[in-house]
Formats: structure tokens, sequence, C-alpha cells
């Protein structure tokens, strides 16, 4: 709960600067919702037996405002920059922000939300913390479009208006359609060979009915992966892997992707939160799919559950503290706002990775 305090915090600093950035009033994001509901995925990718034949999350862009992410040491988050992968690198202490969709389409392209994956390891386990800023599934009727103040008769609008919920419905059952203007470039799942004589989805179910989750598999000490979790050459190479990094200093003014150092958060609650996400993944529990990692998910705003809602092992982290609602949490420190006009540049310590 305390890292969910500061992270909706460090959330409407964001907004404000993102705000400024756009010329706009610093609470003009904020009003419109943009921090209105956010939920922790909290991921857990174990070492994997055959790295190179999946990933633990395919390429996708967040279908939400925002994302705050926390990762640990170990690589494995990786961003599309001009048709080459770039690891973005764990760096102790660092939050990662990205950009998603929906301020993609309010912005009209002026934040461009952007295309990452999570590749699979033989370390591990890699645990991330990530707070999507949306209020997802939840039924709303506010249409999003992009901002008035943002267009003329020279800059027209480059998308349609649609509610969070129908814009969800496309990017989960139609990528590429509904929404089509959103330009989203959904991962290509042409079959493998193995797919064509496997019935992928039944075994999925039937993984999911075993209730082994990823960690699971690896405790039984399996050496190949079930094939199901098997992805096609195409997905799993379809753009190279950038290792020099000075080819990409560019990236992040470019991209939407910044990390964070100066984000007012305390490291002891970094490290607790991600201790906290390890410790749930690592009892005994049911598993969700078919991607290298298990997910938990904990949506905390607009309505937050009550704490014994929460598993035991991440309550004693970041549920224990009393619940507070949405919208608590100090000011942001003077200093953030003193800078937004400079955008968020200056609170980058430096390009990746
Ligand atoms: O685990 C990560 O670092 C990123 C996962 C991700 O991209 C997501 O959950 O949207
Ligand atoms: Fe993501």
């Amino acid at each position: 709960m305390e890292y969910s305090k500061h992270v909706q915090s460090l959330g409407e600093v964001i907004l404000e600067l993102l705000s400024e950035a756009l010329g706009l009033d610093p609470d003009h994001l904020k009003d419109i919702g943009c921090s209105e509901g956010y939920a922790f995925h909290c991921q857990y990718y174990p070492a994997c037996p055959e790295p190179n034949r999946t990933l633990g999350v395919g390429r996708h862009r967040d279908p939400d405002f925002f994302t705050i992410l926390v990762q640990n040491q170990i690589q494995g988050l990786q961003v599309l920059h001009r048709d080459h992968w770039i690891y973005i690198s764990p760096m102790e202490g660092a939050v990662i922000v990205n950009i998603g969709d929906l301020l993609q389409l309010i912005s009209n392209d002026k934040f461009k939300s952007v295309d990452h994956r999570v590749l699979a390891t033989s370390v591990g386990p890699r645990v991330s913390l990530v707070c999507l800023f949306t209020t997802d599934l939840q039924p709303s009727d506010k249409v999003y479009a992009p901002l008035k103040e943002l267009l003329s008769p020279n800059i027209p609008a480059l998308y349609k208006g649609t509610t969070i919920p129908n814009y969800l419905k496309t990017y989960v059952s139609k990528p590429g359609n509904g929404l089509s203007v959103l330009k989203f470039d959904h991962q290509k799942t042409s079959p493998t060979e193995e797919d064509q004589v496997y019935d992928r989805a039944k075994a999925v179910k039937a993984f999911d009915d075993t209730k082994a989750s990823v960690q699971g598999l690896v405790d039984a000490g399996i050496a190949k992966l079930p094939p199901f979790f098997y992805m096609s050459p195409e997905v799993l190479h379809d753009h190279p892997t950038l290792t020099d990094p000075y080819l990409h200093s560019d990236f992040q003014e470019e991209r939407g992707f910044f990390r964070v150092i100066n984000h007012g958060i305390p490291q002891h609650v970094l490290k607790e939160v991600l201790d906290g996400v390890r410790r749930f993944h690592e009892q005994p529990r049911e598993s969700k799919g078919a991607s290298w990692k298990d997910t938990l998910i904990c949506v905390m705003a607009p309505d937050i559950p009550p704490p014994e809602k929460y598993p035991f092992a991440c309550r004693a982290s970041y549920i224990g503290v009393a619940v507070g609602g949405p919208g608590f949490g100090p000011r942001p420190p003077q200093r953030y706002r003193v800078l937004g006009r400079t955008y968020l540049w200056l609170l980058i310590l430096s390009g990746f990775p």
C-alpha cells in the first residue's frame, strides 16, 4: 500500500509534466481522469529451460494512459526503436515510465505508445511490478478523443473518440480494427509447425487446470517447455536486438520510454515491493496462461479492495499499511513542478541502457 501511495503521487507528477509538455494547464491530464484508475500487474518470470524458444511477454503496447514499472536486476525488458530491440537494462533504484495507447490517442500522436516485450532468460526469477494507469474494464461512458486544445484547422484529429471499455474490446479481440487509427501493430501469431499438429488452446487450458503455474514447471525440473510455450521464429526474431548503446542516444526523446531516478520513492519501498511480488509467486499458486511468466493483477483505483482480499504474502509489503482512497498522497514536491516546462528530461538520469 505504501508503494501504491508513492506510485499514485509519482503518476500525478508525471501527468503534470506531460500536461505542461503539451502546453496545457498542469492539472489538465489529471482532471480528465488519466490517473483515476490504476492496477498493479505483479509479474514473475522464472528461469526458463529453453529461453530461445519463447518470450516472457510478447510484443505489445500498453492499453493504458501510461505505465510505471519497477524491475529487479534480471535483464529482459526490450523496447522497439527504429526496427531494433533495445534492452531497458535494470538500474537499481530507477523506475521506468512509458506512454500507453490512450495517451497517444488524446495527445493526437504528440506522445507515442511504444512496442515492448520481455525476453525469457535462463537466469531468474525476473520480477517486475507494472502499474497501468487506466480504469481498464470498469464500466465508463467517458469518451476519450484527441484533446481539442491540441487541434487546429491545420492539425486535424487523428483518432476517433472512444470509451476505455470499447477501446479495450478492440485491443483484446480485434487488434488493428475498430481503433485502427491507433495503428496498433499486434504481435504476429503465424502458426508454427507444432501449432499445426497441436491444439494450443486445449493444451493451455489443460495446463491451467493443473494449477501448476510456470514456476510449478520449473519446480518440477522440466528440461523442455510444453509446446504451447513455443513461439515461431517469426515472432521471436522479428527484429534484431541492438547492443551498441551509442546508436540510440536519441531513443528517449523519440519514444515513450523513460527511466526516472529522482522519483521520490524511497529505495527500501522499491525493494520491499519487489520482494513482496517474489514472495507471492514463490508460494504454491494457480496458473494463468501461456507466456513464460506468472501474473497477479491487483486493481488499486478507483475502487480499492479491502486488504483481506489480497494474498497474504503481498499484504506485508504493500498492502499492510492502512488503505487510503484515491487522491491521497502528498502533493508533488515543488522541485518537480518547477521543472515541468522543461519536460521530463530533467528527471532522467541517463540514456539507455
Ligand atoms: O515485466 C515487465 O517488465 C513488463 C511487462 C509488460 O510490459 C506489461 O505487463 O505490460
Ligand atoms: Fe507492457
